[in-house]
């Protein structure tokens, strides 16, 4: 820790007392012209895989992240599940029936496709293409399968496993939620034990504790933070 008095003194930091423009000139009678090119490009956008079983928040998550302005493109998918009261096509999925789902594998528009629960899921490919291409970071929320196979497609994404602090808790939310009959409840956690056995899969976890969602918004932004400051940056190729 530097003294009061060598801050007053040697230490203190020249600009403050002098504009960009002076000190240029000074330069420039130096005859020394620095280079002007930042040292760094700026960081690769990244590809954010956010996972983890139903009802553990992944949405609530999402949903937080936006509303706190976190700068990213959120991929909505593709599905041929029933929309649920308040659900808004091309918000929280573009809801399509079952031949349009077909078309849209038969057209090679999907990046991934699964069955989840009963129905097909999918991620449109152009749209991750283009938040890439445009520099935005996706953000991309899928089950723990779909996981498993962006993985394959995509390596170098960043693979986040969500979970609740226990069944107990998850079980509660999805109650809570009301979106589910008992016996597709029933299945929703008997797959959450199956996957909570994959979290090796993953890169990072982050318990979404009750009440907490803030805390886990903030855990998410750090790793994304933390992820940007890589020397060897995960580029995606698509
Ligand atoms: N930290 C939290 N504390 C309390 N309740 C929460 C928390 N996070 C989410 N919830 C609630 O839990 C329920 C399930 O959350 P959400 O729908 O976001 O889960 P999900 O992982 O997206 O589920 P699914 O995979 O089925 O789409 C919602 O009612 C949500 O408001
Ligand atoms: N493999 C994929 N999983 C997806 C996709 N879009 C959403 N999901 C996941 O499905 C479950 C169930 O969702 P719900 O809205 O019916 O409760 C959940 O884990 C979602 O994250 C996708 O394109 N591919």
């Amino acid at each position: 820790m530097p003294s009061k008095q060598s801050q007053q003194k040697g230490c203190a930091p020249v600009r403050r007392n002098m504009s960009k423009e002076h000190l240029l000139q000074e330069l420039e009678a130096l005859d020394f012209a620095p280079d002007r090119e930042p040292y760094l490009p700026p960081p690769s956008p990244l590809v954010i895989v956010i996972s983890g079983p139903s009802g553990v928040g992944k949405d609530a998550t999402i949903k937080r992240m936006q509303e706190l302005g976190v700068p990213f493109h959120f991929v909505v998918t593709a599905t041929t599940r029933p929309r649920r009261p308040g659900e808004v096509h091309g918000k929280d999925y573009f809801f399509v029936s079952l031949e349009e789902f077909a078309e849209m594998i038969e057209k090679g528009e999907l990046l991934e496709y699964a069955v989840v629960y009963g129905d097909y899921k999918g991620i449109p490919k152009q749209q991750v293409r283009e938040a890439l291409a445009s520099g935005k970071d996706v953000v991309l929320r899928i089950d723990v399968q779909g996981a498993a196979t962006i993985r394959k497609i995509i390596p170098n994404a960043i693979f986040i496993f969500l979970t609740a602090e226990s069944e107990e808790e998850l079980v509660l939310r999805l109650m809570e939620r009301k979106t589910e009959p008992p016996d597709k409840l029933k299945l929703r956690i008997a797959t959450a034990r199956q996957e909570m056995k994959r979290l090796d899969e993953f890169d990072y976890v982050v318990v979404n504790r009750d009440g907490a969602l803030d805390e886990t918004v903030h855990r998410i932004c750090a790793i994304v933070e933390a992820e940007k400051c890589r020397v060897r940056q995960r580029v995606i190729e698509l």
